[in-house]
């Protein structure tokens, strides 16, 4: 080897992610040509992105991705024109594994059916490597546009590396893979091409393929979102979109329009029917591609709002000129005009398709949570969504909409009422509850992490406003109990004092309620400020000062509140039962006791006396 060859080891969790793809997607190794096509296809793009910007040179016109299949020398060559690789890329994309680790990695595949195997590489960006399925040895030449230098990456997928100076008349890549033994079918024009046409036929760079020295073309490369949608099936629909978004399952809403008049465009939208994994999840922004006269400009052009985060597609315009620049994309009117369209769109797509309720719980149990974000963060739209927002609640089965609340509502109720926590199970037993049921008044049960910040922001629905049941006082006076009430209440005169002098540091009031049926106490949060699940996520970051104390509310229907009562009448200390009265409040809404150990030791005597 000579001295200018330099020797890198793979990152430890690389040789592990190498093993496993290539023995836990063995039964689909034809996918690694679409994942080396596709990288072709981005780098191909991306030059042409730059070159608007930066000292780069656009692809030639004729840019293709050729494929060179040699059965003499098994080899396998791709080659490209497009951004290229300085040294430092190759190491840093083909050495490390950039997005996510190996253990997500693993994870995801464990838990994955066989099916869904192969997306999982597009999803954790590793496509790459699945080279390695077919190839026991591969070499990527390439050349950073803007550069001079080229430089030759080879492994062979076992550990290391190597890194040799090269030479390149273009920029670009070339990729040879040295086929396997028995990977040769790999090696047929034919197979080649069958292959092409099933997972890459879509893209629109073309892709050729040589024999007998001559190139002929493989794919198609009609941009599927510009055909009248009477001429394409929906079998090439659904596999655009596991294309575009690294899916295996068929797209739940599939959206093809053009918009003629003053804002002109083609639009081809998807909402999944699936959710991403878990690993992928944390992109915040709208990741539709944006074309300009069929060229793919970027991705970033924030084409739909953060709510809508989960649609994925292409919008290709003849309204941009094909220069557009970075800022162009933020300020120009024509993109804002497409912004608007796409996003209205989206909206009545989706008020239609939420008529039909079972389809629409499947979209919103994947999408919910994202779409409520809109409610908080678009004023402009807000309105709009709260109608599309679905929830669980204390008196209906599955799920439920604020107008069907708002229909059911009781004569007298002055809100919606909503309860939030983390655990959607423990809110329906919920002792905050116990009130509403014995009126029959629906409460809300909501449990995605963006409930303790939405509905303060929509305030009301139909004039109606939206109470949390853990803030302040709730006033059900108005409502009729279901069942008589039977005796008067306990005179509570002396005893709220007593508690709250008990109490002083822990809480800011103490006071009766009607909340209340078969429990004796529960807590609420001040009138003003955060609710109890507020405050409790505010803790949990640290933020928990300045919340306000707790009121303690007290149920004089409950025999233990009537013996206190009597014996604050007495004058009896009241102390230590004040405590544990704050402490079994605090039980209820699944928060711990002040003192655990202490209110355990407690309880156990209580028991013991009771037992004996
Ligand atoms: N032909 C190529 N030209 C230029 N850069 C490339 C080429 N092939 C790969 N790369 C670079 O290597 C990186 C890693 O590629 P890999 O296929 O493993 O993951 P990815 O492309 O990021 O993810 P995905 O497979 O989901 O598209 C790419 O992001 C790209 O920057």
């Amino acid at each position: 080897m000579s001295d200018t060859v330099e020797r890198h080891e793979f990152g430890a969790e690389v040789g592990r992610l190498l093993d496993l793809v290539v023995h836990a997607l063995y039964s689909d190794r034809e996918i690694f040509l679409r994942e080396l096509v596709a990288n072709a296809a981005d780098a191909i793009d991306r030059r042409r992105f730059e070159s608007l910007t930066e000292a780069v040179t656009p692809p030639p016109a004729d840019a293709a991705i050729r494929l060179l299949p040699d059965k003499a020398a098994r080899t396998l060559t791709l080659t490209d024109a497009g951004i290229g690789m300085a040294k430092e890329e190759l190491t840093k994309n083909l050495g490390t594994i950039a997005r996510s680790g190996t253990r997500a990695f693993t994870q995801s595949l464990a838990d994955a059916k066989p099916g869904e195997r192969p997306s999982l590489i597009g999803q954790f960006g590793v496509g790459f490597y699945s080279a390695f399925m077919v190839a026991d040895r591969v070499e990527v030449t390439s050349r950073r546009a803007g550069t001079e230098e080229a430089w030759t990456w080879a492994s062979a997928g076992q550990g290391d590396f190597t890194l040799a100076p090269a030479t390149r008349e273009e920029p670009g890549t070339t990729i040879v893979l040295h086929m396997k033994a028995d990977a040769e079918e790999f090696l047929e024009p034919l197979r080649l091409q069958t292959i092409i046409r099933k997972w890459a036929d879509h893209i629109t760079v073309p892709i050729t393929i040589a024999e007998d020295g001559k190139d002929t073309p493989a794919n198609e490369g009609t941009a599927l979102w510009r055909k009248a949608k009477s001429e394409v099936t929906e079998e090439q629909y659904a596999d655009f979109y596991r294309h575009i978004g690294h899916f295996f399952d068929k797209p739940w809403a599939t959206l093809h329009w053009r918009a003629e008049g003053t804002t002109e465009f083609a639009a081809l939208l998807f909402i999944p029917g699936m959710k991403p994994f878990q690993a992928v999840e944390g992109e915040r922004e709208s990741r539709v591609r944006l074309h300009v006269r069929r060229m793919f400009i970027t991705d970033e052009a924030h084409l739909l709002p953060n709510w809508l985060r989960f649609v994925h597609g292409v919008v290709d315009t003849e309204d941009l000129p094909l220069n557009v620049s970075r800022e162009m994309l933020q300020s120009t009117p024509a993109l804002a005009r497409i912004r608007k369209a796409v996003t209205n769109r989206m909206i009545s797509e989706l008020k239609t398709r939420a008529k039909d309720a079972e389809s629409y719980a499947g979209f919103f149990e994947n999408f919910g949570p994202i779409l409520k974000e809109g409610v908080w963060e678009d004023s402009e739209h807000r309105k709009e969504i709260a109608p599309l927002l679905r929830f669980k609640s204390s008196t209906q089965e599955g799920w439920t909409s604020l107008p069907d609340y708002v229909a059911r509502m009781k004569e007298g109720q002055a809100a919606i009422y909503i309860l939030v926590g983390d655990d959607p199970d423990a809110l329906v037993k919920s002792s905050q509850l116990e009130g509403f049921a014995a009126r029959g008044v629906e409460v809300l049960l909501l449990s995605d992490q963006v409930d303790s910040f939405w509905p303060e922001r929509l305030d009301s629905f139909e004039d109606k406003p939206i109470r949390s049941i853990t803030q302040g006082s709730v006033d059900l006076s108005a409502i009729a109990p279901a069942v008589a009430e039977g005796e008067p209440p306990a005179d509570t005169a002396k005893l709220l004092p007593l508690l709250k002098a008990a109490l002083e540091a822990e809480v800011s009031e103490v006071r009766t309620t009607d909340r209340l049926v078969d429990s004796a106490v529960v807590l609420a949060a001040p009138e003003h400020g955060p609710d109890l699940q507020m405050q409790r996520l505010l803790r949990r970051a640290g933020r928990g000062f300045g919340a306000g104390l707790p009121v303690l509310e007290v149920n004089p229907q409950h025999p233990l509140i009537r013996r206190l009562a009597e014996l604050a009448e007495a004058g009896d200390d009241l102390k230590a039962p004040a405590g544990t009265l704050l402490d079994l409040a605090r039980l209820q809404d699944g928060d711990t006791p002040r003192d655990p150990a202490g209110f355990a030791r407690q309880v156990s005597a209580l028991l013991a006396g009771s037992l004996q």
